[in-house]
C-alpha cells in the first residue's frame, strides 16, 4: 500500500544574496553598476516519488542537493511551489526537533500543543504526558516554560513526543544527535524498534555504509533532481562512481 506520493513537486527558494538583503549595499552596488537582480532557484525540481508501507528509504546526495527540503515537504513543514504531496498515516518528523514549541508556555502545555500539531487529540496527549516526561527525563520540569530548558533538553522533549507511540511514518534527518551519550542510546533503541516493525522510514544521511546496511531502497538527489532511485546498494554505487570521477 502506498503511503507517500509526490507528483511533480517543485520548490523555489530565494538565493542567499536576496536572503541577506541589505539596502545600503544594494544602493551602492546600483551606483557602481555592479547590481545583479536576485534570483530564485529550484531547490526541488519536478520530484516524483512513491513510497510503500514499511519501506526503509535512505536519501543521499551532496550538501545542498535538497535532501532536508524534500523531507520537510513530506512532513508539511514546507509547502511546495507546485505539484502535489499525499501522505497516509501519522508522521513522526524527527527533524528540527522542537521547532514548533512555544517558548513561553510550560513543558506540559507544549506536550499537548506539539501532539495536536502531529495530529493527536488533547485528551490523548494528556494521557501520554507522564510517559513522555519520563522518557525525556524531564519530570521535574513539567511546569517550567520551555525557554528555561537547555537546547539538548528541548530536543529530548521533541523526540519523546514524536516517538511516544509507534508512528506510521518516521522521518529522520541525519544521524540523531539528540542530548548526551546515554540519551542517544535510548533514542537509538527506540528507533531500532521502529526499524524492526512495519513503520515506513525515510532517513537522510551522509553515512553511505549505514544507508547500504540499513535501508533496502535509496534515493540520490542532485541539485534538486532525483538522479537515481532503487536498491540502496545500486544507488550508493552509482553515487560513489560519480563522486570519484569528479
Ligand atoms: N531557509 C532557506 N532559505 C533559502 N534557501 C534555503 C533555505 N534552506 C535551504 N536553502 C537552500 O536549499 C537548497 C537545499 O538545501 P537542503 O538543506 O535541502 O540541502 P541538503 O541536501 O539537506 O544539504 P546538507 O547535506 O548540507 O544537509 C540549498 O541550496 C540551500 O541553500
Amino acid at each position: 500500500m502506498e503511503v507517500i506520493r509526490l507528483d511533480q513537486v517543485s520548490l523555489l527558494r530565494r538565493t542567499q544574496e536576496e536572503f541577506s538583503y541589505d539596502l545600503k549595499k544594494t544602493l551602492l552596488s546600483v551606483l557602481e553598476g555592479k547590481y545583479r537582480k536576485p534570483t530564485k532557484k529550484n531547490v526541488l525540481d519536478s520530484i516524483d516519488l512513491m513510497v510503500d508501507k514499511g519501506e526503509k528509504i535512505g536519501v543521499i546526495g551532496a550538501n545542498g542537493s535538497g535532501k532536508s527540503t524534500m523531507l520537510k515537504v513530506i512532513c508539511g513543514i514546507l509547502q511546495p511551489t507546485s505539484g502535489t504531496v499525499r501522505v497516509r498515516g501519522k508522521i513522526a518528523p524527527l527533524i528540527e526537533l522542537g521547532a514548533g514549541f512555544d517558548p513561553e508556555i510550560s513543558v506540559m502545555d507544549n506536550i499537548s500543543l506539539y501532539g495536536v500539531l502531529l495530529g493527536f487529540s488533547r485528551a490523548e496527549m494528556k494521557e501520554r504526558t507522564s510517559s513522555i516526561l519520563e522518557f525525556a527525563e524531564l519530570q521535574d520540569y513539567a511546569l517550567v516554560p520551555v525557554k528555561a530548558l537547555s537546547s539538548g533538553m528541548v530536543a529530548r522533549l521533541g523526540f519523546a513526543i514524536a516517538t511516544d507511540i509507534q508512528p506510521d511514518i518516521l522521518i529522520l534527518d541525519e544521524v540523531l544527535s539528540v542530548g548526551d551519550e546515554s540519551f542517544k542510546n535510548k533514542c537509538k533503541k527506540r528507533i531500532d524498534r521502529f526499524w524492526d516493525n512495519n513503520t515506513t522510514i525515510l532517513v537522510v544521511s551522509h553515512d553511505l555504509h549505514f544507508i547500504k546496511e540499513s535501508c533496502k531502497m535509496a534515493i540520490w538527489l542532485d541539485k534538486g533532481v532525483i538522479q537515481s532511485q532503487g536498491q540502496a546498494q545500486e544507488v550508493v554505487k552509482s553515487y560513489l562512481e560519480k563522486v570519484n570521477s569528479q
